[in-house]
């Protein structure tokens, strides 16, 4: 028996490997889209992914390790046919077949960031190098010397069907590569003012090197990139304890707790609700432009008043309090969105009034309050 298999296995290894379906060369043959989407089952890339699915071409694979993300963002997807879920950090390579990459792994919350700061590193530069590692193994050579030594005919009709994508990486940066802005608005011409020991460093030197990287190997190695600077974003699905600020004072009035202001409380930022960045992030990676490319809602506020307007809209009957805040926090925030109008054909188009109910909505929710309490 053990003679006969290993003369079997030595016949196999010598033939050629199959040639791939003739299904593929008939004439209504369409291939699926394969996107892979890293930190899918977080906050923004759960939403991303809904909105992919939406396409009955594309196949969505997530890649996440779940430090700020669950496996709950994607419950309606889990067993679906087109969709793949992966346990895996990016830190560590990873080997499959992808057309397109949406590179998003990452915590956000700078309390999670800060939390294990050389881990927030490593995810953005040995992760970002290797997803940028992936895009080139895979990025559209296709496997043509050796199909072209088999067969010339078969090459050509690769080609063809190799033709119909381009692969693409993109990765979401951030508003923080400007540190803490001396040029305000701020467009994609500002270098930024970042504080590089300081401790969201792990974070704001993070996404600037890994801009970097997607660069160099764009110039390296003619990789098709695209770079979304996000400003900060909002909606369903945030962690009820994540830390960030919108989140943080819609759990505080539903709850009934003192609204937490973090002096001096005239710093300001810019929200953008999840779906319009969903949208810009797709008209990105379709788009022809690299980036990279500021994303948010210019609508400007003060901490204070973004807590007077949560007071107003959710619970009038709470407190707002001042209390201390953290080293190097950013004192003013507005994207600059020229570009993205211009080149994207984008704007947001859910004001910051509109887009709180919707998160108490799915707050109440997640909290269990109803609306009568
Ligand atoms: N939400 C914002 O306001 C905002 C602003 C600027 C930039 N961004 C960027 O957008 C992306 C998504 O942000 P979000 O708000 O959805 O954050 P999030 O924390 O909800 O999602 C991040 C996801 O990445 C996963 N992840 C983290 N480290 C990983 C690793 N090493 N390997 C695999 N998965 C990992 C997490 O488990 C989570 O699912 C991040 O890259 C973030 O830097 C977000
Ligand atoms: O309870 C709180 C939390 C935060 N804040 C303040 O609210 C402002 C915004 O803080 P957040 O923690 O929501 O977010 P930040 O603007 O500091 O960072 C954010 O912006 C860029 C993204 O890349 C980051 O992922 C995101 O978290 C800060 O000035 C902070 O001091 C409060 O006043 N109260």
């Amino acid at each position: 028996m053990a003679s006969n298999s290993s003369n079997g296995d030595h016949q196999t290894s010598t033939k050629q490997p199959p040639l791939p379906s003739p299904l593929r060369f008939s004439k209504f043959f369409q291939s699926n889209m394969r996107i892979l989407v890293t930190g899918g089952a977080g906050f923004i890339g759960s939403h991303l992914v809904d909105r992919l699915m939406e396409n009955e071409k594309n196949e969505v694979i997530v890649a996440d390790n779940y430090f700020t993300g669950s496996k709950d963002n994607l419950k309606k997807w889990i067993g679906h046919p087109r969709f793949e879920l992966i346990r895996h950090d990016v830190t560590e390579p990873l080997l499959i077949e992808v057309d397109q990459i949406y590179h998003l792994a990452c915590p956000a919350s700078p309390i999670f960031y800060k939390y294990n700061p050389v881990k927030t590193i490593k995810t953005n530069v040995i992760g970002t190098l290797n997803m940028l590692g992936l895009a080139k193994r895979v990025g559209a050579r296709f496997g043509f010397l050796l199909y072209f030594q088999r067969n010339l005919k078969c090459c050509y009709k690769l080609f063809l069907i190799g033709s119909n994508f381009l692969d693409r990486i993109l990765l979401t940066s951030t508003s923080e590569v400007y540190g803490d802005p001396l040029v305000h608005p701020q467009p994609e011409s500002y270098w930024g003012n970042v504080n590089p020991i300081g401790v969201r460093s792990c974070y704001d030197e993070g996404k600037r090197v890994a801009e970097t990287l997607m660069f160099d190997y764009h110039r390296q190695h003619g990789l098709e990139i695209r770079i979304a600077r996000i400003f900060n974003t909002y909606g369903p699905r945030m962690n009820i304890d994540d830390g960030r600020v919108v989140s943080n004072f819609i759990a505080q009035a539903l709850r009934g707790e003192p609204l937490t202001v973090q002096s001096p409380g005239t710093q300001t930022r810019s929200f953008c609700y999840v779906s319009d960045m969903v949208d810009g992030l797709i008209r990105l990676m379709e788009g022809p432009n690299t980036g990279p490319i500021n994303l948010g809602n210019p609508g400007e506020f003060t901490m204070v008043e973004l807590a007077e307007t949560v007071k107003e809209l959710i619970n009038p009957k709470v407190e707002i309090k001042m209390v201390e805040n953290t080293p190097d926090d950013p004192r003013q925030r507005k994207p600059d969105i020229s570009q993205a109008k211009e080149l994207l054909g984008w704007e947001p188009k859910i004001k910051l009034r509109d887009g709180l109910p919707r998160m108490e909505e799915d707050f109440r929710l997640r909290l269990g309050v109803d609306k009568s309490n």
